[in-house]
């Protein structure tokens, strides 16, 4: 399988007065899982089909491989898109609808022609075809369908069909725009598991756009988070998750979403939260914190709160709580569902968070430095 870096610099975009993608500079490396992710509207698609060729920037470069393919034609970036619509042949057979690409790029006009390229199609040719299409079926589990219509499979089945599809072309890398969000739920996290062992067994270069940010935290390499056209915070899911830059890549990675509480800094540089000192330090301003379900716990000297509504899913149990004080913020806790004790709906409740675990984002949003007890926190 080839597979090669796709580097872009300075990309920007704009349809009418409106600017969709501002100055993108990114590096996707060779056989990296990236995904591009972000709200409806942030501009991932735009950039997906600039990559591609479909779309043309109006400053900026794109190099595949370290040339540069601006200028080229989509058909001319030997790169494999996937979309959410499968975009399969009806008509054809899975086998044909696979071996579409190879017979394009392979046989002439005349040569694929329905009876006549029976005749004139090179054997050697043909018996290459059926082999690669052969592997690719085997690759995506679908060998027992190549005799099937596109009618005749389940979503996830002509999702494989697709990647199949795009697989044989050997492209530089491959591009899928939401790929799975025409599937339900359950098949949806069968076939996320599925794309990150095909990317695995491949290592072919992914860039996979989505808008759901559990699809990228468990699929990708590393994540492109886009806000506004503009690339937020680019880094491993890990990075993303406990060391979120700004306020919005906080909110927008993790589910719960992070349970965000109003701050105040003292001239002294103490952080007080819920109008309770908190042994944090940083710099003075109004701030948020951020604290995330797993890090918040029951303790009895905790901030005072009572529960809403606790809900088991599997081995967690979430613990819905109203903060006793002035704001009234609601929080979500999560426990282990095996070691949480029996509580119920209105029960008085005490929640402390683990300071060494707690983000402080300033008035801009932007991530500021905590000190724990004399040391750097986060
Ligand atoms: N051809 C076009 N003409 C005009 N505006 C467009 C065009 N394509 C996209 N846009 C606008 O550009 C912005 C970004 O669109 P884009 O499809 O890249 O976003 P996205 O992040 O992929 O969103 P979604 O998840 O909804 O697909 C949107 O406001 C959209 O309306």
């Amino acid at each position: 399988m080839s597979r090669q870096s796709v580097d872009l610099s300075g990309i920007s975009k704009s349809f009418a007065q409106t600017s969709v993608l501002q100055t993108i500079d990114l590096t996707v490396r060779e056989g990296e899982f990236l995904s591009l992710v972000g709200m409806s509207g942030c501009g991932k698609s735009t950039l997906l089909r600039i990559i591609a060729g479909l779309e043309t920037p109006d400053s900026g470069t794109v190099r595949i491989g370290g040339t540069d393919v601006t200028a080229r034609d989509p058909s001319d970036r030997n790169l494999a898109m996937v979309f959410q619509s499968y975009a399969l042949y009806p008509h054809m057979t899975v086998r044909q609808n696979i071996a579409t690409p190879l017979r394009m790029r392979q046989l002439t006009l005349t040569q694929r022609l329905p009876l006549l390229g029976r005749v004139l199609a090179p054997r050697a040719v043909l018996t290459r075809i059926n082999a690669e299409v052969a592997q690719a079926a085997e690759t995506l589990q679908i060998a027992h369908l190549l005799d099937r219509k596109p009618g005749q499979l389940s979503g996830g089945q002509r999702q494989r069909v697709a990647l199949a599809r795009a697989l044989v072309r050997q492209p530089a890398a491959f591009l899928m725009d939401e790929p799975l969000s025409n599937l339900d739920a359950k098949l949806r996290a069968h076939m996320r598991d599925e794309l990150a062992a095909l990317h695995r067994r491949l290592g072919a270069t992914f860039i996979y756009v989505t808008h759901d940010q559990v699809e990228a935290m468990t699929m990708s390499d590393r994540i492109a988070l886009m806000i506004d056209g503009r690339i937020e915070q680019l880094g491993t899911p890990d990075d993303l998750y406990r060391t979120p830059a700004t306020l919005a890549v906080a909110r927008f990675i993790g589910s719960p979403t992070i349970n965000l509480l109003a701050a105040e800094v003292a001239a002294s540089g103490r952080v007080t939260v819920c109008g309770r000192a908190t042994g944090l330090l940083a710099d003075r301003g109004p701030a948020t914190l951020g604290i995330r379900a797993e890090d918040l716990r029951l303790a009895p000297d905790g901030i005072p709160a009572r529960l809403l509504r606790a809900e088991t899913h599997g081995a967690d149990r979430y613990l819905t709580c109203r903060l006793m004080t002035d704001e009234g913020q609601t929080v979500v806790l999560r426990q282990n569902a095996s070691d949480a004790q029996t509580i119920s709906p209105e029960d008085a409740l005490h929640l402390r968070f683990a300071p060494d675990r707690a983000h402080l984002f300033g008035a801009e949003g932007q991530r500021m430095a905590l000190r724990l007890a004399g040391k750097v926190a986060a």
